[in-house]
């Protein structure tokens, strides 16, 4: 099957100086025309080519670092179209060999255009099939991964994004549904709309309906003025539902009623309200258990469970710790000391062996951790606190052992639960007041749970 010609063309002129899009469409090009760098990145988050063809200016010092990040951050091929007289200025010259697959002259040949803009495309494919479906890109984040599950997942967002459809986002806590909501909002046609991401979860339940669907002056004693809820302001874009499961039964009925209709209305109101939204809900639980138990509505869950993204947890895709640790440790980079380089072996032996039950957010918080901890080259399983998951033989006794897995214990619950004792007590199982006289046994420094030690060259301190 041939593949799809797709052309983006950077040209500042409005009109079709050189003929190029009409014979370039003519050659069975479809192509999409911007006039500037910065309308090419916006249109390249939303929609993929493989190969651009950028009209140059002879003078391009202006563009010079535009042009640069425009070529490092897309998988795309360059062709430039340039006068003759062009070629004899330096940073032109330069340009070209260092940023362009190949450069055309005018008076253009669309037949050798045509050819170039193939080859273009074919090398563009070659290097890139590997990687295209790696990464799914959100306005400040990137989603990446190496294993084909997950590269499946990517192409799923892809398509999913394209339907207004409500979608259900299950997955462990800390796999990215946030992330992947986000990227579905990202790639769809509502992607200048509103994100709207209510946690379902972090509401009272006496505020949950009103939060949700607005209510009118005087609905309530306090209701001085009318408030718009988040569905409402939701308008235009997507509504992200997390923690669907911690819904209330009477409020899952209403938002049946939404699905159905897509109309609300607010608290006291007397009109329906028409909502153009497009609904994703995700959770951590398992819908069909809270179902079987009655805390979940069925006929709701059928709504929700046609399109459906599963995000596997970080133990089942060990390809992606390495990669997302660098890539975090790239991140946290400017906090680190000068002579941190990267992980040692055997830290990156540690976090393989690790199961990593906060999946990706509690690899970054180890991550973090570890770069304001670690006083040497290279990370090791101890500054990750990981020591315990390592597969060398250290001799200890069952007594030292117990405690030292009740110690990674606390150290995990916290970490996980970024450092609330109230939650990290209930994740373990303890009152507060257990958890607290367990820190003390262990000698645990919340302080440096997450960030690090209290020394005064440490840069998480000094933002503080
Ligand atoms: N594949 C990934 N690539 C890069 N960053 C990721 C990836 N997956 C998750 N993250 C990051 O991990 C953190 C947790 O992700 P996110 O909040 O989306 O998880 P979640 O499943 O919604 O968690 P919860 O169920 O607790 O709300 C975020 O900082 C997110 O940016």
């Amino acid at each position: 099957m041939e593949k799809s010609k797709r052309l983006l063309l950077i040209d500042e002129s409005k009109s079709d100086r050189h003929g190029i899009r009409k014979q370039m469409a003519m050659c069975g090009w479809e192509m999409r025309h911007v006039m500037t760098i910065e309308d090419a990145n916006q249109l390249l988050v939303k929609e993929r080519f493989e190969v651009g063809l950028i009209s140059l200016p002879l003078d391009i010092a202006p563009l010079q670092s535009a042009l640069e990040s425009l070529v490092d951050c897309h998988d795309i091929e360059w062709v430039a179209i340039i006068e003759r007289n062009y070629l004899m200025h330096d940073g032109v010259r330069k340009a070209l060999s260092q940023l362009f697959y190949a450069y055309h002259l005018v008076p253009v040949d669309y037949r050798q255009l045509d050819c170039l803009l193939h080859h273009a495309m074919n090398m563009a494919h070659l290097s890139n099939h590997t990687f295209l479906m790696s990464k799914v890109v959100t306005h400040d984040h990137e989603m990446v991964s190496e294993t084909p599950c997950m590269q499946k997942l990517f192409e799923n967002i892809r398509k999913v994004a394209t339907v207004d459809a409500p979608i259900y986002i299950s997955g462990e806590s800390g796999t990215g549904k946030e992330l992947a909501a986000r990227a579905i909002h990202q790639y769809s046609r509502r992607t200048e709309g509103p994100f709207i991401a209510v946690n379902c979860g972090a509401l009272p339940s006496e505020l949950i309906h009103t939060e949700l669907f607005g209510h009118e002056k005087g609905a309530f004693t306090d209701a001085n003025r009318r408030k718009v809820g988040r569905i409402e302001a939701a308008s235009g874009g997507t509504l992200f539902l997390d923690e669907i499961g911690d819904l209330p039964v009477d409020i899952q009925v209403t938002l049946l009623r939404l699905l159905e209709s897509y109309q609300i209305r607010r608290l006291s109101g007397m009109d329906e309200i028409r909502v153009d939204i497009k609904v994703i809900v995700a959770t951590h639980v398992d819908l069909e258990k809270a179902i079987d138990e009655g805390r979940f509505r069925e006929d709701l869950y059928h709504r929700l469970n046609v399109l459906r993204i599963h995000m596997p947890p970080l133990r089942e895709r060990p390809k992606d710790i390495e990669l997302l640790a660098n890539l975090f440790f790239q991140k946290f980079s400017k906090d680190k000391s000068e002579k941190l380089q990267g992980f040692s072996q055997e830290a990156l032996e540690c976090m393989k062996n690790y199961k990593w039950p906060g999946n990706v957010r509690e690899l970054i918080n180890r991550v973090r951790r570890a770069m304001v901890m670690c006083d040497n080259k290279y990370i090791t399983p101890e500054d990750l606190q990981l020591e315990t998951h390592c597969t060398f033989d250290n001799v200890i006794t069952l007594e030292q052992a117990r405690d030292l897995a009740e110690k990674r214990a606390l150290q995990t619950a916290l970490i996980r639960n970024n450092n609330k004792i109230l939650h990290a007590a209930k994740e373990l199982g303890v009152s507060r007041v257990t958890l607290y006289r367990l820190i003390d046994k262990h000698g645990i420094n919340r302080d440096e749970i997450l960030y690090g030690k209290n020394q005064p060259d440490n840069p998480m301190n000094k933002r503080a």
